[in-house]
């Protein structure tokens, strides 16, 4: 894995002054505003079970979490980060596995503490918010209505919404266009690699909350401008830019 990682993220390691300007900000889904590990990995042990493969405890699956739908069924079916399976087996999991999240969506998938305060925040502030997400637009949808939350943003951009996605820096690069704000001017915040690495390569700000998925690996190993414990203290570090 070709991957670059500062030996430590915190707030008090950091150049960039607080409160930080910026004019916008976006704001991951899985692990960051939404805990939906536990559903996603309901899905995948039913398609599992649909094709004769072994069940996979809900901690690995959850590891397997953050490069969108394809690649959630390609590890869940392989039992390992990088496994291809079988074509013909790949192709008949894979709307297996759409039909079960579809039913399991929104079983145990809640925001995480301080979400909806947060969003409260950046708004009362004046930011304009996007959601940007490497999951399926058929879902991402769905599960921002029902939990309340797809009110708060001016745009959502899901992991088949454009050509490439995160850790490609192309969805944040679009986001800023739309909002007619430069990259420097935009805020990340996302639980995993996938975001550090597409805000370095769009050139936006990026804090990172400790309590989501990043692929099994310790978010403090990402090179990020601070880790923030919620979305709330993420509002409280950042100040609208005139
Ligand atoms: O669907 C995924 O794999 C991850 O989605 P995320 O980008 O919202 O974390
Ligand atoms: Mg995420």
């Amino acid at each position: 894995m070709n991957e670059t990682l500062s030996p430590l993220a915190d707030a008090s390691a950091i150049e960039v002054k607080y409160p930080l300007s910026v004019k916008a900000v976006m704001i991951d889904l899985d692990g960051t505003l939404l805990d939906t590990a536990s559903d996603l990995a309901t899905a995948a042990n039913m398609m599992l079970r649909e094709v004769g493969r072994a069940e996979l405890p809900p901690e690995t699956i959850q590891s397997y979490i953050g490069k969108g739908v394809e690649k959630l069924v390609k590890r869940s079916l392989t039992a390992s980060m990088d496994g291809e399976p079988e074509a013909e087996l790949f192709d008949r999991a894979m709307p297996i596995y759409e039909r079960d999240y579809a039913k399991t969506l929104c079983v145990d998938t809640r925001p995480y503490p301080g979400v909806l305060d947060g969003l409260g925040a950046l708004r009362e502030s004046g930011f304009r918010l996007a959601c940007i997400t490497n999951k399926a637009e058929a879902f991402t949808l769905p599960l921002l209505r029902a939990t309340g939350l797809l009110e708060f943003f001016d745009l959502v951009l899901s992991g088949d919404t454009l050509p490439k996605k995160k850790p490609d820096p192309m969805p944040l690069l679009h986001a800023c266009k739309q909002f007619n704000i430069e990259p420097g001017e935009m805020l990340l915040i996302g639980d995993s690699l996938n975001d550090a690495q597409a805000a370095r390569a769009a050139g936006c700000h990026i804090f990172c909350v400790p309590y989501g998925y990043n692929e099994g690996r310790d978010v403090r190993e990402l090179d990020c401008d601070a880790v923030v414990a919620t979305l709330y203290e993420a509002a409280k570090l950042i100040r609208k830019s005139p």
